[in-house]
């Protein structure tokens, strides 16, 4: 069974249409991003999925419930944008609370506070309150409660904005090593990040569904991503040009080129491409099969 379903899935805020006509089918796996510019309606749509606030028209559904109904209780969860912890309360009891609202006994419910904290490497600030912690813990604190009673869902907006890259590193491994079981939908502005993680990558712009693109295709692309260290940009043109099976290669930014090739193996051209940067010693830094993600998304 498909994981959510959204069908002509629109809302209107007023006279504001923040969501327009968008249709997507998800399954269970790997994580799943969600971008787009500000204001394109990716916090309407998690919010949407949650059940937080209703459709102006359309369907959407989730494991084949509607959000927000009781069959879905313990199996989705949400860390939203701007998730805020209670000042009052330190964090055990906080999370051990939100375990008891999905049925854990009050001992079950520590247990499971200190689970999700374990998880999120903070078992030592259990007794501290929210105050004490540092932006990048509070919002570890936040994502450790949306992992309550291990949901197979669990929606994410933006959980990496303003951390520090140690912090955001920490969040993208955990989310890596809960992929099995869990499936993440990742809101992100980060493509670097959503491109290290993420299988599928949804874009929406003025609330419509302009892509959807998956990652792993880059392997059937005709196209390589050389970055280079520093190089003279039209000497490596020139020679790249005149290795065979190749189509063309622009340099797509400072250093950045896009070769686009047609041979049936690439194996053939990337061994090319090593040698001629041998020959010439010439520094690259990174050659990537197919093209980056703002590549997929923006040209
Ligand atoms: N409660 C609301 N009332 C009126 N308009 C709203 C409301 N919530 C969102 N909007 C508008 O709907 C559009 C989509 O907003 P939304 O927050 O879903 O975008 P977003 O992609 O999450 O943006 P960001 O990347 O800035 O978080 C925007 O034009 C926004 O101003």
């Amino acid at each position: 069974m498909s994981l959510v379903i959204c069908k002509g899935l629109s809302k209107s805020y007023g006279d504001k249409q923040a969501l327009k006509q968008v249709d997507i089918t998800l399954n269970a796996g790997s994580p799943i991003a969600l971008v787009g510019p500000n204001g394109a309606g990716k916090t309407t749509l998690f919010s949407l999925l949650c059940g937080y606030i209703s459709p102006t028209s359309g369907d959407v559904s989730l494991f084949g419930h509607k959000p927000g109904s009781a069959a879905l209780l313990g199996r989705i969860a949400s860390l939203p944008q701007d998730a805020a912890l209670d000042p009052n309360l330190d964090i055990i009891s906080q999370l051990s609370f939100f375990a008891t609202l999905q049925g854990y006994s009050n001992k079950a419910a520590k247990a499971e506070a200190l689970r999700v904290l374990g998880l999120v490497d903070l078992v030592d600030s259990a007794k501290q309150k929210p105050k004490a912690l540092s932006h990048g813990m509070a919002k570890r604190v936040s994502i450790a409660q949306a992992l309550i009673g291990s949901p197979e869902l669990v929606l994410l907006d933006e959980p990496t904005a303003g951390l520090d890259p140690a912090n955001a590193k920490k969040i993208r491994e955990l989310v890596k090593s809960l992929s099995g079981n869990t499936t993440f939908i990742i809101s992100s502005h980060n493509l670097d990040e959503l491109e290290k993680l993420c299988d599928q990558v949804l874009y929406l712009e003025h609330g419509q569904l302009r892509h959807s693109v998956s990652m792993n295709e880059s392997q059937h692309e005709d196209y390589l991503t050389l970055t280079m260290q520093h190089c003279d940009p039209q000497a490596l043109i020139e020679a790249v040009l005149n290795l065979a099976d190749i189509s063309s290669i622009e340099e797509r930014q400072s250093n950045q080129f896009l070769i686009k090739h047609n041979s049936e193996q690439v194996y053939a051209i990337e061994i090319a491409l090593l040698n001629l940067l041998k020959d010439k010693n010439w520094q690259y830094k990174a050659i990537l099969k197919g093209r980056t993600l703002e590549e997929k998304l923006f040209s």
